[in-house]
C-alpha cells in the first residue's frame, strides 16, 4: 500500500466508504514493534506547560468527544522530546472500543488497549493557526497515552460527569479549569516517536507522534460512560453508540520508530 499513489483507508462506519489519501507513505496509527524501535540518545524529556485556565469547552464532534483549549496564546505548550519548536495545545480526545478488549489506535507488539488519549498540539513557532499547521510536515505533535481498565482515575471524573450533557453529535457545553497534565502518566520520559498522520480525515501527514510507554488507569465504569455517547445527532431516528472510533493500522513503509529509553 506504500508504493501505490493512493492509500485507501478502510471502509469504516465513521466514514461510510473508502477515502483516497494522496501520498500515504506515513499514515497512522501503526503497531509499534518494540524490539525494532531504535534508541535515540538525542531525544529529550517532554516539557509540558499546561494552564487549566485555557480550558474552554467539551463537545461531541460525531467521531469522538473533544476538550478544547484556547490556543490564541502560548499558555499551554509542549516542547522538548523529539521536537525542535514550541507547540500549542489545542485539544485532547480519545478513541475506544465497544468492549475492553480493544479500542486503542496504536498497539505495542500487537497488544491492544481499551482506549487511547490524544493530546493535540500545533507548531506555534512556525505557524499562526492550527488550520495552517495541519497541512505542514512539521505542523503537529500528538501525545498518545494508552488507557487500561483498573482503578478509578480521579482527575478523569470531572470529564466523565460532563459527558451525558454532550450525548449527541454537535452538542457542546462549557468546560473550564481542567488540567490535562493529570491525564499524563507519572513517567513521561519513556516514549516512542515517529512521523505519521492524523488518524481521521483529512489524514494529513503532519504529525510527530509521541506515544507514552506508561499507560494510565481508568475504571470500567468510567470507560462505560464513554460508550454512552452517540455518533448521531438528536434529530436522527436511529441512535448509534459511539464505540470503535479507531482507525485500522497502516503500513510502516520503512519508517523507523525511535525510543527515548532502552
Ligand atoms: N486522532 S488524531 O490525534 O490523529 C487527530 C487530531 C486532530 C484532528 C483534527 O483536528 N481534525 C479536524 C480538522 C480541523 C481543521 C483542519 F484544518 C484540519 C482538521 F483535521 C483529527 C485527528
Amino acid at each position: 500500500a506504500c508504493s501505490s499513489k493512493y492509500v485507501l483507508s478502510q471502509m469504516h462506519p465513521m466514514w461510510q466508504g473508502p477515502l483516497a489519501v494522496p501520498g500515504g507513505d506515513r499514515q497512522s496509527p501503526i503497531d509499534i514493534v518494540v524490539r525494532k524501535s531504535v534508541l535515540d540518545t538525542e531525544l529529550k524529556p517532554l516539557l509540558t506547560k499546561y494552564d487549566p485556565q485555557t480550558c474552554q469547552q467539551i463537545w461531541n464532534n460525531g467521531y469522538s468527544f473533544l476538550v478544547e483549549y484556547d490556543d490564541t496564546t502560548d499558555k499551554s505548550t509542549l516542547k522538548g522530546g523529539p521536537l525542535q519548536d514550541k507547540f500549542r495545545l489545542c485539544q485532547f480526545h480519545f478513541h475506544w472500543g465497544e468492549s475492553n478488549a480493544w479500542g486503542s489506535e496504536h498497539t505495542l507488539d500487537r497488544r491492544l488497549f481499551p482506549a487511547e488519549l490524544h493530546l493535540v498540539h500545533w507548531n506555534s513557532d512556525k505557524y499562526s493557526l492550527f488550520e495552517e499547521a495541519v497541512m505542514e510536515e512539521n505542523g503537529l505533535a500528538v501525545i498518545g497515552v494508552f488507557l487500561k481498565v483498573g482503578k478509578r482515575h480521579e482527575g478523569l471524573q470531572k470529564l466523565v460527569d460532563a459527558l451525558p450533557a454532550i450525548r449527541h453529535k454537535d452538542s457542546v457545553v462549557e468546560f473550564t479549569r481542567f488540567d490535562p497534565a493529570c491525564l499524563l502518566p507519572t513517567n513521561t520520559n519513556d516514549y516512542w516517536t515517529y512521523h505519521g498522520s492524523l488518524t481521521t480525515p483529512p489524514l494529513t501527514e503532519s504529525v510527530s507522534w509521541i506515544v507514552m510507554k506508561q499507560h494510565i488507569e481508568v475504571s470500567h465504569d468510567q470507560l462505560a460512560v464513554f460508550r454512552s455517547l452517540l455518533f448521531t445527532s438528536a434529530e436522527e431516528e436511529v441512535q448509534k453508540s459511539m464505540v470503535n472510533n479507531f482507525r485500522v493500522q497502516q503500513p510502516l513503509c520503512g519508517r523507523t520508530v525511535r525510543s527515548s529509553f532502552s
